[in-house]
């Protein structure tokens, strides 16, 4: 089976989670994709659902599958979110940001009563780091905003090369929030949550890559089958 398969049958398993009147956030990425295409389908068969887009292109994607699309102004809260990550630990801390929507994605995230992450297994690492974390900046002032990144990364013991996401034309590439993102390459964060902590704190960051405390529950679809890990925390429980 090809990753592409792997990520199919995670988003699959998901669904299974679905009810019928569910508010629900719609992730962004290949992953989350596949599962829009699968809730499309129920949806035609009589599910009645309504979706939280956490990017434009998964907008776009749920209006073609025929998902009807509301905002977090016009609902007070959703039941459940679906979202690929880029790494996920034994903890369910998650690196997300690979496809630049971050800054939504947690905040529907955060709007959710639970979420589950959907992935293939290579995903889940023992420490997160490998991916390159992505910082979501203000273009104004990035001189300083760089600085005080590295000082927040040397203070939580981590380091690594920085650089501005470019586009595949070559250019800045900018986000739905009109940002633009900072990878830092730092190979093995030994404290997420209190990296996440210190990165949030600096005026010039948007918001990072770092969910913590935030996913319910991960599907991970591998060559021997699907595994499902639980949080054992509570959502929101940084400890
Ligand atoms: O910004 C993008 C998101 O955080 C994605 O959910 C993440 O990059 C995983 O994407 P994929 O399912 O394509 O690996």
């Amino acid at each position: 089976m090809n990753m592409d398969q792997l990520k199919r049958q995670a988003a699959a398993r998901a669904l299974e989670e679905v009810r019928d009147g569910m508010q629900l956030g719609l992730g962004t990425g290949s992953t989350a994709k596949h599962f829009v295409e699968l809730l499309g389908e129920r949806v035609a068969a009589g599910l009645e659902v309504i979706g939280v887009p956490t990017s434009e292109a998964t907008r776009a994607d749920a209006e073609r599958c025929g998902v009807k699309l509301t905002t977090l102004d016009e609902i007070d809260h959703l039941d459940l979110t679906i979202d690929g990550a880029d790494e996920i630990d034994a903890e369910l801390n998650l690196i997300k940001g690979g496809g630049g929507a971050l800054l939504r994605e947690k905040i529907v995230a955060a709007a959710s009563d639970r979420m589950i992450v959907i992935a293939d297994d290579s995903k889940w690492v023992p420490t997160l780091g490998k991916f390159p974390l992505p910082v979501e900046v203000i273009p104004f002032g990035l001189g300083a905003t760089r600085r005080a990144i590295e000082k927040a990364f040397a203070e939580c013991g981590v380091s690594g090369q920085m650089a501005v996401r470019k586009a595949k034309d070559g250019h800045v590439f900018v986000t739905d929030g009109g940002h633009w993102i900072v990878d830092a390459q730092l190979g093995r964060i030994a404290d997420p949550p209190g990296l996440a902590k210190a990165l949030s704190a600096i005026p010039g960051v948007v918001e990072h890559g770092l969910f913590i405390g935030l996913a319910s529950s991960a599907v991970l679809a591998g060559g021997d089958g699907i595994r499902v890990i639980e949080r054992r925390k509570p959502k929101g429980d940084q400890e």
